[in-house]
This record gives structure tokens, sequence and C-alpha cells, in this order.
């Protein structure tokens, strides 16, 4: 039997705007056919972070073979740090009709975009460059050089907003998560529309 594949959906945004609490909020309902792609990375855990759950942490080396073998879809280098989405964890729930969801930073989601036109787009926006900056700076994980650095990147992501598909303020959680909700199962919606499944039923009756 023919799956249909499954829906590619790129949650992006400047550092600190809250994609990663976001899409925890989101993972924790009930019946969402979301899986998420766990990113490698060069970066060192935070206090708490648990390698294969929260990020599969690499030594420089074995992220360049990875880059050289074709095992990323994309990646970036982010503040010093290689980060990039492992392809054949993507590949594999595509074709088993899951919805992929990456939460990466736009120089991938660029990437991604070019070679997946037909994925979902989403810039996580904050409400104001200050929150931006209280949000970093209250989470407590970067030093100041850090939080700047980070901070600089933010404006040049910002301005590229528009590549998106939609731009979802994140002005309290359950608003970002119920906004982003509503785009995937439009979009869901829309490929019903041009979707293999339905042209069969007009076949067979
Ligand atoms: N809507 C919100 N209102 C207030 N605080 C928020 C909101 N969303 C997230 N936060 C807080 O902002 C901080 C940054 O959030 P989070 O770590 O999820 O951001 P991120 O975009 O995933 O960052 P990074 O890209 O650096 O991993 C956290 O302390 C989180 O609790
Ligand atoms: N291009 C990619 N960016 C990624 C990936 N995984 C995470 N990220 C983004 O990197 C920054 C920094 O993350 P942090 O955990 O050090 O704060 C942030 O914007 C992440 O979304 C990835 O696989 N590819």
């Amino acid at each position: 039997m023919n799956v249909e594949r499954g829906l590619l959906i790129v949650l992006s945004g400047p550092s600190g705007v809250g994609k990663g609490t976001v899409r925890k909020a989101l993972f924790s309902e009930e019946n969402n056919n979301l899986y998420y792609s766990i990113s490698a990375t060069t970066r060192k855990p935070r206090e708490g972070e648990v390698d294969g759950i929260d990020y599969l942490f690499k030594e420089r080396e074995d992220f360049e073979n990875m880059i050289e073998n074709n095992k990323l879809l994309e990646w970036a280098e982010y503040v010093g740090n290689y980060y990039g989405t492992p392809v054949d964890y993507v590949e594999k729930c595509l074709s088993e009709g899951k919805d992929v969801f990456l939460e990466i930073e736009v120089q991938g989601a660029l990437q991604v975009k070019k070679a997946f036109s037909e994925g979902l787009f989403i810039f996580l926006a904050p409400p104001s460059l200050s929150e931006l900056k209280s949000r970093i700076v209250n989470r407590g994980t970067e030093t100041e050089d850090l939080i700047n650095n980070r901070m600089r990147v933010a404006k040049e992501e910002i301005e590229l907003m528009d590549a998106y598909d939609y731009v979802v303020e994140n002005d309290k959680v359950e608003n970002a998560c119920s906004r982003i909700r509503s785009i995937i199962t439009a979009e869901h919606c829309r490929r019903d529309r041009i979707s293999a499944r339905y042209k069969k039923m007009l076949e067979v009756e």
C-alpha cells in the first residue's frame, strides 16, 4: 500500500525566542503525529541536557565526517559551533507518513527550503528585541559575550522572516502553540485537496 508522505515542519527563529519551549508544549499534546528530529551539534551540553534526547553531541571531527558523508539534510555554523539535521531519520519518518518537526536556526532552514520546497516553514518571532534579550538573559545559559553574539545574529535572522510561509509571534506559549497547530491543520487540509487518496476514491466510485 502506498503511504502519503508526511509533512516536514520547520520551526525557526532567533535564539531565545522560545522555539524549544513551544516545541515541548506542542509535543506534550496527545495524537499529534509529530516526530522530533534530534539535531547533531558540537556545542557542549548545558546542565541537564542529555545526549540522544536534547541533541546528539559530537566532536568537531565526527561532525565534519557527517558533512563529508552526506549524513545531514542541512547544517550550519552558529556562534562558533556546528548544528545539523541527520537526514536518515527525517527521510524514514516522511516515507512512513509521519510529520517531522525540525527546530533549527535560519541559515539551516533556508537550506532545507531549497531542497524541500514542499515543507512548511514557520518563523517564530519575539514580541520585541528587548523581550528577546530578557528571555536569553533570564534563561541563564549564556555568557554576556555569547548573549551579545546571539542578539547580533538575531537581528540578521529577523530580517529574513519574509522567506517563511508563516510568522508566528511567541507572545504567550499557549497562543504560539495554538497558531502553529492551526497552521499544521490547514496545511494538511490543503494537501488533502491534491492527495492521491481522494483521486483514488473517485476512480473506485
Ligand atoms: N512566550 C514566552 N513568554 C515568556 N518567556 C518565554 C516564552 N517562551 C519561552 N520563554 C522563555 O524564554 C527562554 C528561551 O526559550 P527557549 O530556550 O525555548 O528558546 P529557543 O528559541 O529554543 O532558544 P535557542 O535557539 O537558544 O535554543 C526560556 O527561559 C523560556 O522559558
Ligand atoms: N541549522 C541548524 N540549527 C540548529 C539545529 N539544531 C538546533 N539549531 C539551532 O541552533 C541555535 C542554537 O541552539 P542552542 O541549543 O545552542 O541554543 C538555535 O537557533 C537552534 O534552534 C540544526 O540541526 N540545524
